[in-house]
């Protein structure tokens, strides 16, 4: 599937020989990659690889040092504050955190995934139009929670409260969606049901997901496609189907052996 989508269209993300460091240190280094449209990739590797950071390049909350980074046909490096506003409202963005506000309901926390787009500041689920009400409750609905929508959310489990901020971020309608290790707190139930959703909406929707994973077995279930990252450096990108869990387990095995 990877090859028969890579083919189609523009890459929605692409990164040429990408350079990134902190301090000195080099975090990544001579990345290039495309992400076609509607496909899931799952990032992996040892931790300190650079996943977070390559993330954060895509929707331009870092800077590159060296190389380009396009995503849905932008620069984010470059481009205009208003633009980059624009931009990052068309990329979701699911975290490990969750980023809910606890005190408010599933529904009001979904529709916070508007605001980007609304002139006002908006106090209560009553205050946003009518017509969002309709769409934030069909998209809680599409991840199993249309009965919990006034419920607060610090009252939700971990993994429901992930499927709230999955519905948030589908209310933004995305092109692209990055997420930064979106079942690191959750258990193992919860985990598979979180990136199963996200699986559909990929496949649904037509949206490509970059997720970052520490779960080898789960990266295998859930993307088309897995891209490695170990030392700041990319040392596999293969389909999926192609790759054996002994295989990618050999990249956390060997970090650290001094291959940078
Ligand atoms: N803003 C920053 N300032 C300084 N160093 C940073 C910054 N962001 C990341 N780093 C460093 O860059 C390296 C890569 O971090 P990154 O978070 O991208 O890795 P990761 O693969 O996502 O790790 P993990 O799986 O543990 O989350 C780490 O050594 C980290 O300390």
């Amino acid at each position: 599937m990877a090859e028969e989508t890579a083919v189609i269209g523009h890459p929605v993300v692409r990164l040429s020989e990408v350079g990134k460091g902190f301090d000195g240190t080099t975090v990544l280094d001579d990345i290039s990659l495309d992400v076609p449209q509607r496909q899931f990739i799952a990032l992996v590797g040892p931790s300190g690889a650079g996943k977070s950071t390559l993330l954060r390049l895509v929707n331009g909350m870092h800077v590159p040092d060296s190389g380009t980074v396009a995503t849905l046909g932008e620069n984010p490096a470059t481009c205009s504050r208003g633009r980059l506003r624009a931009l990052r409202a068309r990329v979701g963005f699911v975290f490990q955190q969750f980023g809910l506000v606890g005190r408010l309901s599933a529904l009001e926390n979904v529709l916070m995934g508007s605001l980007a787009t609304l002139r006002l500041p908006r106090y209560g689920v009553m205050s946003y139009p009518r017509a969002l009400r309709i769409r934030a409750v069909e998209h809680l609905d599409r991840v199993g929670l249309a009965d919990r929508r006034f419920q607060r959310c610090d009252t939700l489990s971990g993994g429901q409260q992930q499927r709230v901020a999955v519905a948030r971020t589908l209310l933004q309608s995305p092109e692209l969606i990055l997420a930064d290790e979106p079942v690191a707190s959750l258990d193992p139930a919860a985990s598979v049901l979180v990136l199963d959703i996200l699986r559909r909406i990929s496949a649904e929707d037509g949206i490509s997901v970059v997720c970052s994973l520490h779960q080898i077995e789960y990266a295998l279930a859930t993307a088309d496609r897995v891209v490695a990252l170990r030392g700041g450096r990319l040392v596999l990108d293969e389909p999926a189907a192609d790759l054996t869990a002994g295989r990618l387990r050999e990249i956390y095995d060997t970090a650290g052996d001094g291959d940078d």
